[in-house]
């Protein structure tokens, strides 16, 4: 309906695709009136109104034919995959094929408000179940399955971690990964769109295909918290720059007023020009062969979506980029892991590496959440605002734009941490949520947020966790998911370093005038009467607070191939030089941050040293 008439030029092209995607505005916000009265607004009519008025990408090559060989094979194209596969095919002579097991991303990821819109739907979210552990009920955890994998549908913060945590990886065996050297990398990625940002040019760079901006539209609960915040004597600064402690109102791997995946910003334009990049979507890795003697990676078995098994030769190389799950678990499907795990399920030993999946590294944070109720800076939608939204953001701006204060990220050191560790062990991060005033048909959908919010939620993450969890194979049922477990709140470092950082940030919430005066109410938490023997406010109560309500592991899931024990320094698996990891699996050390700016760091400097090894110059 919406797609270029043949012959049409290009101008001509894009205004019947500006008319025809206002046309389908309009269709779609009468039926969101039609279901809609002054508190009620049809949120699946809404959110399909505003897709359709997301500018037409031009569709995307698909091309479906099996190939028997390549040069080089990437499995996974997520957000590293996505940019290895994109730089290996620089190299014209080389035919690189990219395996993804998801389908092609879907347009309605470009709008920011929405947030992982697509989170907890089948066709586009692999499901995987994790153990319950002390200090948590994990319940299942979120691993986008598409093009793109996760920087489709995460919270879209762009967070580079500590200058200070190359310190840890050099420890760790991680050989040339040094500051600078990272720093070379993020350069490299980066199209920085922010004059103010982007004029440290010693620490950002402009040329690169990953668009970074903040969001464009600052709504007034935003201006709000960056009050109270300063009153609390935070500095707001670049924590992608030299400062690493302070707040930011993040910047986001977008441009204008939309999201940006690494599929979008790595493949589209790519597979479209370079005919030597195959992508195959719908083709699910299930091993990658090795020849028992060579030790040599031979080839990938894949399934399509029909479920017939496919054997593609691989001539130089393989990557896995499947992430820090599906990573170590090809490996161990492929003989490469911890020998008594692969003899109990069956699975010949190639090579026997207990580093596959012994420790799988994440952030922590409490179900603790100090929270500010706010009257004076919301206002109920209307169709009207809600229409107006629309035409804002297409001229890349407005609420659709944004995702409010969630966009707030502070970095503070606490005063229980070593104090020669450089790295600030926690971040607090801010989410929208609605408490009292609900709008029915807007609750309980991705674009809820987008319709109306009361309340701002903080919550703390620790950085730094002492405890890690695991992940083994499922040795009765090996080619189902890998055990996953894990750890929470289990060190009792960790409780106390939470714990004070709540009570600190809740006496500062509550000493603000900032918030005082605009009407907001600071709610520090509780756990009703589990705690009343402990004395409110005190650090005591909040460590009782902390582990009656529990915690949860981040979606920061990485370390489970680390450089070190599993991989050298380039990235290849120890005792199958042809075989590499690239992805959250491959860190040897948690990153002092979100973790998709260095997974994509990761991909730019494994495609160069995948080239460097190959006998291109870099
Ligand atoms: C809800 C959520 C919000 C987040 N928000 C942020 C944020 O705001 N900022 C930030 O920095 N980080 C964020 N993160 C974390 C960050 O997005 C991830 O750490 C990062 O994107 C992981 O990249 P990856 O390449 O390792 O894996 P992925 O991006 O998950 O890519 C792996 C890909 O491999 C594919 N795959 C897996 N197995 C196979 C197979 N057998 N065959 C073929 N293909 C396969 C998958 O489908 C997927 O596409 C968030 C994560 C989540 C879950």
């Amino acid at each position: 309906m919406f797609s270029r008439p043949p012959g049409a030029g290009r101008a001509a092209g894009i205004m019947f695709e500006t008319c025809a995607a206002m046309l389908g505005v309009v269709m779609a916000m009468t039926l969101a009136y039609a279901a809609s009265d002054q508190d009620c607004i049809n949120a699946t009519a809404w959110s399909e109104s505003v897709i359709a008025s997301l500018p037409v990408d031009p569709a995307p090559k698909v091309d479906k034919s099996i190939i028997s060989e390549a040069d080089f094979i990437v499995v996974g194209g997520g957000t590293a995959g996505a940019v290895v596969a994109s730089r290996l095919s620089e190299v014209s002579k080389w035919q690189i094929l990219l395996l993804e097991a998801g389908p092609e991303e879907p347009r309605g990821t470009m709008v920011p408000a929405f947030g992982s819109i697509y989170k907890d739907n089948p066709n586009y979210e692999w499901a995987i179940t994790v153990q319950d552990t002390p200090n948590e009920k994990s319940g299942d955890l979120n691993r986008a399955k598409m093009l793109g994998g996760q920087s489709v549908n995460n919270g879209m913060v762009y967070i580079r971690g500590s200058k200070a945590d190359w310190k840890c990886w050099e420890e760790a065996g991680a050989t040339g990964w040094t500051a600078e050297e990272a720093l070379r990398y993020y350069k490299k990625s980066e199209n920085n769109l922010n004059p103010d940002i982007a004029k440290d040019a010693r620490n950002h760079g402009t040329g690169g295909l990953l668009p970074v901006q903040r969001m464009p539209y600052l709504d007034n609960t935003s201006k709000l918290i960056r009050a109270a915040f300063k009153e609390a004597g935070m500095k707001e600064v670049d924590l992608n720059g030299d400062a690493s402690e302070g707040f930011m109102f993040a910047q986001n791997v977008m441009k204008g007023s939309k999201r940006f995946s690494t599929n979008r910003a790595y493949l589209s334009q790519q597979r479209a020009l370079r005919s030597n990049l195959k992508v195959l979507t719908g083709a699910t890795a299930r091993r990658v062969v090795i020849d028992q003697r060579s030790k040599r990676a031979t080839a990938v078995e894949f399934t399509d979506t029909d479920g017939k098994t496919h054997v593609v030769k691989a001539k130089k190389e393989v990557v896995l980029s499947a992430g820090a799950i599906f990573s170590p678990h090809l490996l161990m499907l492929s003989g490469v892991g911890p020998a008594d795990q692969l003899k109990a399920a069956g699975i010949p030993v190639i090579v026997d590496l207990p580093g596959v999946g012994e420790k799988l590294m994440n952030h922590i944070g409490g179900m603790v959440h100090p929270t500010i109720n706010l009257t004076k800076t919301v206002s109920l939608p209307t169709p009207a605002s809600m229409m107006n939204d629309i035409k804002l953001f297409s001229e890349d701006s407005g609420p659709l734009s944004t995702q409010g204060p969630s966009k707030v990220r502070t970095f503070e050191r606490s005063p229980y941490q070593p104090a020669n560790d450089k790295r600030p062990y926690l971040q607090w991060e801010v989410t929208r949520s609605s408490n009292g005033r609900t709008i029915p048909a807007c609750s309980g959908t991705s674009a809820s947020a987008s319709c109306y919010y009361n309340q701002v939620k903080m919550t703390l993450v620790l950085l730094q966790p002492h405890k890690y969890g695991s992940l083994k194979l499922n040795t009765t049922h090996p080619t189902e998911q890998p055990v996953i477990a894990q750890a929470v709140f289990t060190d009792k470092r960790d409780v106390k370093i939470h714990a004070r950082g709540v009570k600190d940030m809740v006496e500062r919430l509550q000493g603000s005038a900032a918030l005082s005066d605009s009407g907001a109410a600071v709610v520090p938490p509780s756990a009703g009467s589990a705690c009343s023997k402990e004395k409110a406010g005190s650090e005591e109560y909040y460590q009782c607070v902390l582990l009656a309500t529990g915690g949860r592991t981040w979606s920061h899931q990485s370390g489970t191939c680390p450089i070190g024990t599993v991989l050298d320094p380039r990235l290849r698996v120890k005792g199958v030089p042809n075989l590499r990891v690239a992805d959250a699996a491959s860190f040897p050390c948690l990153s002092n941050g979100n973790t998709m700016a260095p997974v994509i760091m990761i991909g730019e400097k494994a495609a160069d040293l995948v080239k460097a090894d190959n006998g291109e110059n870099v």
